[in-house]
């Protein structure tokens, strides 16, 4: 049966689209959304305004004419960043948010924060002026479990910064854990979180069982069933504080096909597939336009996008290509392992 929905066109809040041509490769494969929050995470990564403005522009440049996508810019926090800078580059409509990367967390996260400390006054001045501190929320502390690093973050880290800087506003990125959703269901209009689409659909178990499967290896890694669970019902009950963060990460297939192989997920071009999958499958169409063109405007005080995309269910499932090239390299899509009958009309 044919079946279609017609929701407000969605945004992004949690992007890599990274640089040069791999930017060139997959920012047209974003360009169908609103807004998109870009992660700083380049090497070097983007710590000044100037280098945001500059990183902008080279988006802008890569993305296809008449493309809906407005980037929105965030500075990577290190250890000597200014508050004063942080403050302008905010005013001046640069940036929209600031990205917390523990260093060592994750990819490209070396110059990240080492001491909180250290960065209090920048995030005291964040809290003053509402600007939005998008955290990657796991401790690198090697004594504690990989699987249970994003729990242990929120109870040393994140609840005490929190408590620490009142009116800091912070989205909790790419939740992975029932405590995230628990912890994130605990703060008041200041906290949101945002959700992937790979977390909504794989566990742990796609990562390990039955041979290694490095296309599913990102960070936080995804956690066993119960969590999934705990992500689906958060990401599909509607509730504002939850909204979509593909957290879409391209690698080539040799960074990620190797003894050491680097995490991430490149789900930018069928995640609209995906989720309407994930949502129907959960009774919740209703409510993928909050999860996915809502909330996560609202949190950033901005207006919904105010045209509209169709998802039509088929028949025939929604054909994408195994991978894409990049320069010489290929990026290899995410495989939700079933087919996508939802497909997303082109507008
Ligand atoms: N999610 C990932 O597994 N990787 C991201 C970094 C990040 O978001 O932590 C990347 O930049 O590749
Ligand atoms: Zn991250
Ligand atoms: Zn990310």
């Amino acid at each position: 049966m044919t079946h279609s929905i017609t929701i407000r066109r969605p945004d992004d809040w949690h992007l890599h689209l990274r640089d040069g041509e791999m930017l060139a490769a997959v920012a047209p494969h974003s360009a169908g959304f609103g807004r998109a929050i870009i992660m700083p995470n380049l090497v070097p990564p983007v710590v000044t305004g100037a280098q945001a403005a500059a990183y902008r522009e080279r988006i802008i440049a890569a993305l296809p004419e008449g493309a809906a996508l407005q980037p929105q810019m965030t500075l990577y926090l290190t250890d000597t960043t200014d508050p004063g800078d942080v403050v302008a580059a905010h005013q001046s409509g640069i940036i929209r948010a600031v990205k917390l990367y523990p260093a060592g967390a994750t990819t490209n996260s070396a110059s990240g924060v080492t001491d909180f400390d250290r960065v209090r006054p920048v995030l005291e001045a964040m809290a003053e002026t509402g600007i939005p501190l998008c955290v990657h929320g796991e401790v690198t502390d090697p004594a504690v479990d990989i699987f249970d690093r994003e729990a242990v973050f929120i109870d040393r880290v994140l609840d005490p910064v929190r408590r620490a800087t009142p009116g800091l506003r912070v989205v909790m990125e790419h939740i992975t854990t029932a405590d995230g959703v628990a912890y994130a269901r605990s703060g008041g209009e200041d906290l949101g979180a945002t959700i992937t689409t790979h977390h909504l659909v794989i566990n742990r178990n796609a990562i390990l069982a039955g041979g290694i499967r490095p296309h599913y290896y990102c960070l936080p890694v995804a956690k066993r069933e119960s969590h999934r669970l705990a992500l689906r019902e958060a990401a599909t009950s509607g509730e504002a504080r939850f909204f979509l963060g593909t957290d879409s990460a391209p690698h080539p297939d040799r960074a990620k096909l190797m003894p050491c192989g680097c995490a991430g997920c490149f789900t930018a071009p069928n995640t609209m597939s995906i989720l309407a999958h994930v949502f129907e499958e959960d009774g919740a169409l209703d409510r993928l336009e909050a999860f996915a063109s809502l909330n996560g405007a609202a949190f950033y005080g901005l207006p919904p996008n105010e045209d509209r995309i169709t998802l039509t269910r088929r028949a025939t499932p929604a054909t994408y290509p195994e991978t894409i090239t990049a320069g010489v390299e290929t990026v290899t899509l995410f495989d939700p392992g079933y087919p996508l009958f939802w497909h997303l009309e082109s507008t």
